[in-house]
């Protein structure tokens, strides 16, 4: 195996380590009862009876998706050779904010899994026509249909008001056959990180839904390691150093036992030495790639700030960035002269300087930033002073990228001179 400048790679099959393949039953570790119940399950439909609804509930990466998809995966190919056609539609909502975008993902993952167009508009028409087009096809095409509902907790709404995006969708699809808008038999698994799921739900999609309970729990070291071991075939047999499969099992126990994360180091660590060009993965790969995994996921944690807390952050990174003083640590007053300044700016509302305070030092719970008191010598107070434990300047780049600070981006030089003014100032 050849990369494209021809140097041999570590990896035979690569798919092997990528979080959504499907792997084969037999490489799947430690899941037997969850298997089991789902499966006895989803049996009923093999018999043309309904199966029930099922809930999917437990910690980040512990196979749920997986194991739902192994399982319908089968029941696909059953149903095929006997003539029958049982659709698997399969959404993940943490990308989708409201029940009309959750219905519209809906009616595309059945168009483009039978192969036509999804024939209404994203936008423009109605959430009941929505539901409609998504019935006419399920009734053309498919005898029986499971929809799966991933990260169904993230489906909120717009309005924390109403009853939640979730709630009504697990009623709408769950009593569908009931009213015949589904001719065929229907079930939907919702699948979910909260234990609590079902407290929030609203009384008649809580009876209509009903689901059967399946919880995942945490791998242990352990199970890591062997769902680690099952796929070693993804590399070329001499390419995985000794110390390797040990080392990123530990890395991943230490995460909670998310098999996700321990499947993403190990390939993160195969693509490392394959950049690398070194033709084996070794020890160094491996706490390299998990750097790099730490550093993409204070990055994701920006994403999920307010608009607020990220101007406090940009303009704070924005002074350990463009600082021309020794150090990059960031006192307060300057870090709240700055953010005052890019507000004025973007004409953005304008915090105290508590509550800027406040919002940047809350960022150090994430581990972004830590924070010191400091003094100003005597009868001169005391101020905070930040410092990133991590590249300021990627930070502010994040931020740009999905807020309006997108036009103080363009003045950077602008931005570099009021920095260092207020610098200078507050250290004269
Ligand atoms: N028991 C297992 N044996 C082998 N591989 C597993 C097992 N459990 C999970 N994996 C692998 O770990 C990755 C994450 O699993 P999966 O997506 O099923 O988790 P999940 O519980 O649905 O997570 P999330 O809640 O984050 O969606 C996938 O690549 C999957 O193949």
């Amino acid at each position: 195996m050849l990369d494209d400048e021809g140097k041999a790679s570590v990896f035979v099959d690569r798919d092997l380590v990528e979080p959504d393949t499907i792997i084969d039953e037999e490489r799947i570790v430690g899941r037997d009862e969850q298997l089991e119940s789902v499966v006895s399950f989803l049996k009923p439909t093999l018999q043309g009876n309904r199966p029930p609804n099922m809930l999917l509930y437990g910690p980040a990466g512990t196979g749920k998706s997986l194991i739902i998809g192994a399982v319908t995966q089968q029941i696909i190919e059953l149903c095929q050779s006997k003539g029958e056609r049982f659709g698997v539609v399969d959404i993940n909502c943490q990308p989708i904010n409201t029940l009309d975008q959750a219905v519209f993902e809906l009616v595309q993952t059945v168009a483009k899994d039978i192969g036509v167009e999804a024939g209404v508009p994203e936008t423009g028409v109605s959430t009941k026509r929505k539901y409609r087009r998504l019935y006419e096809l399920i009734n053309e095409h498919y005898d029986s249909v499971i929809f799966i509902i991933d990260e169904i907790d993230l489906l909120v709404g717009r309005q924390a008001s109403e009853e939640p995006a979730y709630s009504k969708l697990l009623y709408q699809l769950s009593r569908a056959s009931n009213t015949n808008e589904i001719e065929g038999q229907v079930s939907v698994a919702a699948l979910t990180n909260d234990p609590k799921f079902m407290e929030n739900i609203d009384g008649r999609a809580e009876s209509s839904f009903n689901p059967r309970d399946i919880y995942f729990p945490d791998y242990d070291a352990n199970q890591l390691r062997q769902i680690l071991d099952n796929r070693r075939d993804a590399f070329r047999d001499d390419a995985l150093s000794d110390d390797v499969l040990p080392l990123v099992s530990a890395f991943a126990a230490q995460s909670h036992g998310d098999a996700r994360k321990a499947i993403d180091l190990f390939r993160g660590a195969g693509d490392l030495a394959d950049e690398c060009g070194d033709g084996e993965v070794r020890e160094e790969h491996v706490r390299e790639s998990q750097q790099e995994i730490d550093k993409d996921r204070s990055l994701k944690l920006i994403e999920g700030l307010t608009t607020q807390k990220k101007i406090s952050l940009y303009a704070t990174a924005s002074v350990a960035n463009f600082s021309s003083w020794s150090g990059s640590s960031v006192p307060s007053p300057v870090g709240f002269k700055v953010y005052q300044w890019v507000t004025d700016e973007i004409d953005a509302d304008q915090m105290t300087r508590e509550t800027y305070v406040k919002y940047v030092k809350e960022l150090s719970t994430y581990g972004l930033i830590s924070t010191s008191r400091k003094g100003r010598g005597r009868g001169g107070g005391m101020y905070m002073e930040f410092t990133f434990t991590g590249d300021p300047e990627a930070m502010m780049n994040r931020i740009v990228d999905d807020t309006r600070l997108g036009s103080i981006a363009d003045q950077e030089a602008l931005l570099q001179s009021v920095v260092n003014a207020q610098l200078k100032e507050f250290h004269s």
